[in-house]
């Protein structure tokens, strides 16, 4: 079950993974769409129960590997319900601005109405947009981020390039992502937790065990650590480096422009 991630991009007959099924290109973001529409009401619950907690951990590392700083203006991609846009819009100041993005409305709507209950109105901005196509102008933000969105994005190369595009020259791209345990007699608990665990939990609590069961089997058709930091410099991103957490179940990845 471990050693099926790799191949991301788009195969010859035109199809694509969506966790472990192959489904025709143009079908993935709409599957992809269906899993957060679904889980969106319980996602921060679920969040909390299948991490015991540790992906509150994650992203505060993340948040210390992108070093925001008052008045950056920084993209977070695949925001979701914005655990990383209220950090890091509370890291810029007022003089800055965190751009919350998803491609799923129900998330955004969620991380919105919750940017707005923590009362940070001034210094964060949405947008509905996949992040394969940014609608935002070349070199603008000074930092690029993304948590636990890029696995479930078509085309992961494409993507890559438009963080790039966006960054200005002397700023980083951050990605927070499941990625590959690196210590092999852990895989097989892990491996069990991911296809027993997961999707009974996610039947109990959000009665939905398939969006659960694509959730672990996405994980593992994610490209390992060497493998995305390679995908990185070919989007043009130089000095790539990852931080492995929780012995590899995550890890942080970041790509620099000059
Ligand atoms: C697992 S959630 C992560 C949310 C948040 N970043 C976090 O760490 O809690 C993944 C998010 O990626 C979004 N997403 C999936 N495909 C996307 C795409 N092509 N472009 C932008 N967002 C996408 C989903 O709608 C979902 O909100």
């Amino acid at each position: 079950m471990n050693d099926r991630s790799g191949d991301t991009r788009s195969k010859r007959d035109g199809t694509i993974d969506f966790g472990y099924q192959q489904v025709p290109v143009q079908e993935k973001a709409r599957r992809v769409g269906q899993v957060f529409r679904s889980v969106a009401d319980r996602y921060d619950l679920m969040n909390d129960l299948m991490s015991a907690g540790l992906h509150r951990l994650w992203k505060h590392q993340a948040i210390n590997r992108v070093q925001p700083r008052r008045g950056h203006r920084i993209l977070d991609l695949a925001a979701g319900t914005g655990d990383l846009t209220l950090a890091l819009s509370k890291r810029v100041g007022p003089e800055g601005q965190v751009v919350m993005t998803d491609i799923n409305e129900a998330m955004l709507a969620r991380g919105r109405d919750r940017m707005i209950d923590a009362g940070r109105v001034d210094n964060v901005r949405y947008a509905l947009c996949n992040a394969e196509a940014l609608p935002f102008p070349d070199q603008y933000f000074d930092r690029v981020t993304i948590a636990f969105g890029l696995r479930n994005v078509t085309h992961k190369d494409t993507a890559l390039r438009e963080m790039y595009r966006v960054l200005k020259p002397g700023g980083w791209a951050t990605v927070l992502e499941f990625s590959r345990v690196y210590i092999p007699p852990l895989r097989p608990v892990y491996d069990l937790y991911s296809f027993r665990v997961l999707p009974l939990m996610g039947r109990l609590v959000a009665n939905d065990a398939e969006s659960y069961r694509y959730l672990a089997e996405s994980i593992r058709m994610h490209p390992p650590q060497e493998q995305l930091a390679a995908m990185m410099a070919e989007a043009g991103f130089e000095d790539c480096d990852y931080l492995n957490l929780s012995a590899g179940v995550v890890a942080i990845h970041r790509g620099f422009r000059y």
